[in-house]
């Protein structure tokens, strides 16, 4: 037997993108086994595996890790880091110089000069990138290693022990219950009534139910998907209630869809910010194609050159895209996600940082992330309100003995009830309760029911069983009350005076459950929904969990900063006024899940904006109050610790969870927050907004500034008799700015550019490149004019017309490098212009980073025409006359932007 599990390790060394045929086999062979023999073909054993066991099934099948897509291998990440379309461009010009001035030349004029400077360009660029992109790619990673999910396993020696997923092996005994992720692929060895989502593998969302009988194989005609085996459960998985246990039988890349699926689940949904970065691609792609073929024309039909002309077109493609947004992006995204760690908030995608920035909407769960986690039970009474410890007893009987998802409702309960037993009223303990009752069945907690029973049953064979759960739903099962030991029936009148009384409860911010009990219910095994009806209800209990002392600072501070909370919770409305009302946020209208239900989608998204409390929501209803809130163009943040909460931070642009949070909830979030201190998610926020707008400020100022060339290229090709720069130069150029762009990430960020949610806006860029590019343009012109006119005539000794060959060459050369001096200096500049509403350089200054590498630049730039690296590229030294026209041309372009910013501003309100 333990040859077929060898033979199937062996055999199944690849990646499983989807699972193989033998995969499925191998699934399929360990759900049809009876328990004992698929422990005996594991070499497994119910009590978990000995640590040398652990350590031989490691090496037959390897580690629990599946690939990660993500991050490629270290050299396939410096090949990518050299391509791009500069890099590309770049080696074709150096291609085609190697041919004109290496091979077609003649012997004594072979130059490889021009190739040699745009190797040096390839490698700085590339090396340039590398660097950056390894930079925030190791942050993402370290940073997303501080975010560990556990499984509970059996293991010889320490039992029930939680070790990290991907320590998980083949053979391992598992324990799932509420909120835990399936760590591997298990053959269920116990179950009860175990529900898990496989939407992650299957795209299906509602939950299906997993059980342990190896009878229960394939259902349906769809059966050969091995996900419809009822008694396998898959890693990636969730489950959603009930408990469970099972016996790995595949780890990693060898599971059902190891590879296609990594933990996250769903491929996610395009947020704002991937949109906004689209849209701004999509732009900038039009005007690349609506401008290139135009260059290409006039200056081949000009010069007739159609070669040059070519190249020079395309470097003017290279020069319109900025091709270093990507890099700058992450740069700007590893910066944030670093500021970020040292408050306490982890970045788990590093575009999250980008949608928190965006957020003008936060949804947020109120158990746990409002209130403070410290659910008292103030409590206990019966019917007509008076303090009854038989409803504790009651009450703690349920709590003890369900095995389900033990929230901090039932520690409450447990806590009082021995505190009571304590002082000699209640049950005295968990060991005089064990010993005079046992778990006879149970019905989970689920989130459509809302409620939880427990069967016990004691030594002579009685049989009672306990339900508790919300008031309204409690209610609902009881045909009959309990008061003084008699039982009466439910009228309609005694029914509204519990609800007024659970009401009158809520509106004191306490959250009301009911205790109901029903003697001789189904058997052992055979209990279902249907059964929990004809109760008995036993009274109330009423829990205290106060809001947080940082939530009413937090919401405000949110406010200020134009971001609207909204609560969505599975509790009542009243608790949920009340808590809103300790925290200063306004309650405009509550809607309940069943009115959400009675919506369709376009409805609910018009009712979802003007409401700001939504109660008795399930985890579906959740999701969907953010969909519509996000179908009308809202970003959406959506704050919560529970598995009630994971369906809606996936819908949301950005999913927020604390560390503590259960397992689901922690992998459906993009932030976690380490500390449960609201304010730190407004600082999260402050921080996401400031690296949009080094973001932005860098595609604003590159696409007008190129936008400006491109202008100005036009022109000079329809009226100048030769290319006002070489494709080289002009690459030249672009590298030697997007050099100086580097530290933009560390730029400082004035504070009324991020008092509003920011995210990308395609018509505000459209709109500042038709606005300031142009400006550029008209000194560009300016600066053509009198380099023809008057500085190259002045140093070649004559006007165009009347020059030779040699003459005209300086010329060209002269007035080359002049267009490259002054558009180096006007670049530069724009920075500066364009960071800051304010004046420049006196109310608000840039990094030290950004000033110091901008000067480098145009230092560099100003002095390359006069070197011998300058002569090689095809530039001449400028004479000083030039210099004095520069600094007027300078002085002018500055006013004259500032001029286009403010008229920009006072119709845009922003400017970035
Ligand atoms: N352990 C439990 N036993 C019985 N009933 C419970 C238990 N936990 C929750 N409930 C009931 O189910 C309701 C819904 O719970 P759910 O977890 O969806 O939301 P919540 O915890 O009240 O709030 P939030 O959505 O803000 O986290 C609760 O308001 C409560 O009435």
């Amino acid at each position: 037997m333990m040859r077929r599990a060898i033979n199937h390790a062996a055999g199944n060394g690849h990646a499983a993108g989807n699972a193989t045929a033998s995969q499925r086999e191998w699934l399929l062979h360990m759900a049809q086994l009876p328990v004992p023999r698929v422990y005996d073909e594991l070499n497994a054993h119910a009590g978990g595996l000995a640590p040398h066991e652990v350590e031989v099934s490691r090496e037959l099948w390897g580690p629990n890790v599946v690939a990660h897509a993500d991050r490629k291998p270290r050299p396939i990440r410096l090949l990518l880091a050299f391509s791009d379309p500069l890099t590309y461009i770049l080696v074709l010009i150096a291609a085609v110089s190697v041919l004109t001035d290496w091979i077609f030349a003649s012997a004594d004029s072979r130059d490889l000069t021009t190739p040699a400077i745009i190797g040096v360009m390839v490698l700085v660029s590339g090396v340039m990138r590398f660097v950056q992109e390894e930079r925030s790619g190791d942050a993402a990673e370290s940073l997303a290693e501080m975010i560990e999910t556990t499984c509970c396993v059996l293991r010889e020696g320490p039992g029930r022990t939680d070790i990290p997923l991907d320590e998980v092996v083949v053979g391992d005994v598992v324990n799932l219950s509420s909120g835990d992720i399936v760590p591997a692929d298990l053959r269920i060895v116990h179950a009860r009534d175990l529900f898990v989502s496989q939407s992650s593998l299957t795209g299906e969302p509602e939950p299906v139910e997993k059980v342990a009988d190896a009878g229960l194989v394939g259902t349906g005609p769809g059966a050969d998907a091995a996900s419809d085996v009822r008694n396998l459960a898959f890693m990636g998985s969730t489950v959603i209630s009930g408990t469970a246990r099972g016996v790995v039988v595949a780890t990693g890349a060898r599971t059902l869809f190891g590879e296609a699926t990594s933990l996250l689940g769903t491929a996610r949904r395009q947020t704002a910010a991937d949109e906004g970065v689209s849209r701004t691609s999509v732009l900038l792609v039009r005007l690349m194609m609506a401008m290139v073929p135009v260059v290409l024309l006039v200056s081949g039909m000009t010069k007739g050159d159609w070669l040059s002309s070519l190249l020079f077109s395309l470097s003017v493609a290279v020069g319109l895209t900025p091709e270093m947004l990507p890099m700058l992006v992450s740069g700007c995204l590893g910066k944030g996600a670093l500021d970020l760690s040292r408050a306490h908030v982890i970045v788990k995608r590093l575009g999250a940082i980008q949608d928190l920035g965006a957020i003008d909407i936060l949804c947020t769960d109120k158990t746990g992330t409002l209130t403070q986690d410290s659910v008292v039970l103030e409590r206990h009474l019966d019917v007509d309100g008076n303090e009854d410890v038989s409803v504790l007893n009651w009450a703690f009987m349920n709590s003890f003995f369900g095995t389900g998802m033990r929230n901090l409702i039932d520690s409450a309960i447990i806590r009082r009830a021995i505190e009571e037993g304590a002082r000699g009223g209640g049950p005295t303990g968990a060991d005089e309760i064990a010993t005079s009752w046992q778990l006879v069945d149970e019905l989970p907690f689920d989130f459509e029911r809302r409620r939880v029973s427990v069967v016990v049953g004691d030594e002579r064979g009685n049989t009672v069983m306990v339900t508790k759960g919300a008031m309204e739903e409690v209610l609902a099962l009881c045909s009959q009350y309990e008061l003084s030991g008699e039982r009466h029936a439910i009228t309609p009148d005694v029914g509204r005076a519990v609800m007024e009384r659970a009401a009158a409860l809520g509106d004191e911010g306490m959250r009301v459950l009911g205790v109901a009990v029903r003697e001789e219910p189904a058997g052992a095994g055979t209990l279902a929904a249907d059964d929990e009806c004809d109760m008995t209800l036993i009274g109330y209990l009423a829990f205290l969990d106060p809001p947080k002392a940082s939530a009413a600072e937090a919401v405000r501070a949110l406010a200020q900063n134009g971001v609207t909370t909204k609560v969505l919770t599975g509790d009542s409305a009243r608790v949920t006024t009340y808590v809103c009302g300790k925290m200063g946020l306004p309650v405009d209208g509550v809607l309940t899940g069943a009115e959400v239900d009675a919506m369709d989608d376009a409805e609910l998204a018009e009712r979802a904006q003007r409401t700001s409390v939504f109660a008795k929501l399930s985890p579906t209803q959740k999701a969907r109050v953010v969909q519509g809130l996000r179908s009308l163009g809202h970003a959406v943040g959506y704050m919560g610790d529970g598995v009630n909460d994971a369906a809606a931070m996936r819908a949301s642009d950005c999913g927020i969870s604390v560390d503590s949070a259960v397992d689901v909830a922690r992998e459906a979030a993009d932030i976690i927050l380490l500390e449960k201190d609201l304010m730190v998610l407004e600082r999260g926020i402050m921080c996401g907004r400031r690296t949009y707008a080094n973001m932005a400020k860098y595609v604003k100022m590159t696409v007008s500034s190129n936008f400006g060339n491109v202008i100005s290229v036009l022109v000079a090709a329809t009226f100048l008799p030769f290319l006002p720069m070489t494709a080289v130069q002009l690459l030249l150029l672009n590298l030697i700015y997007d050099l100086t762009c580097t530290a933009i990430p560390w730029d400082n960020v004035d504070d009324e550019l991020v008092l509003s949610p920011r995210r990308w806006d395609g018509t505000s860029m459209r709109a500042f490149m038709l606005r300031m590019g142009p400006v550029s343009s008209v000194f560009d012109v300016i600066t053509f004019a009198a380099l023809f006119a008057w500085i190259c005539p002045a140093v070649a000794g004559g006007a165009w017309g009347s020059l030779d060959a040699s003459g005209r060459a300086l010329f060209v050369s002269t007035f080359q490098a002049g267009w490259f001096v002054e558009s180096m200096w006007t670049q530069t500049l724009v920075v500066h212009l364009v960071r800051t509403a304010r004046v420049p350089f006196v109310q608000s200054h840039a990094a030290w980073s950004i000033t110091l590498l901008g000067a480098s630049g145009i230092v560099l730039a100003t002095l390359l025409p006069a070197t011998a690296v300058g002569g090689a590229l095809g530039f001449a030294p400028m004479p000083t006359a030039y210099f004095v026209f520069l600094a007027c041309v300078v002085a002018g372009y500055v006013a004259s932007a500032l001029f286009a910013r403010r008229a920009y501003l006072l119709r845009h309100h922003s400017l970035l």
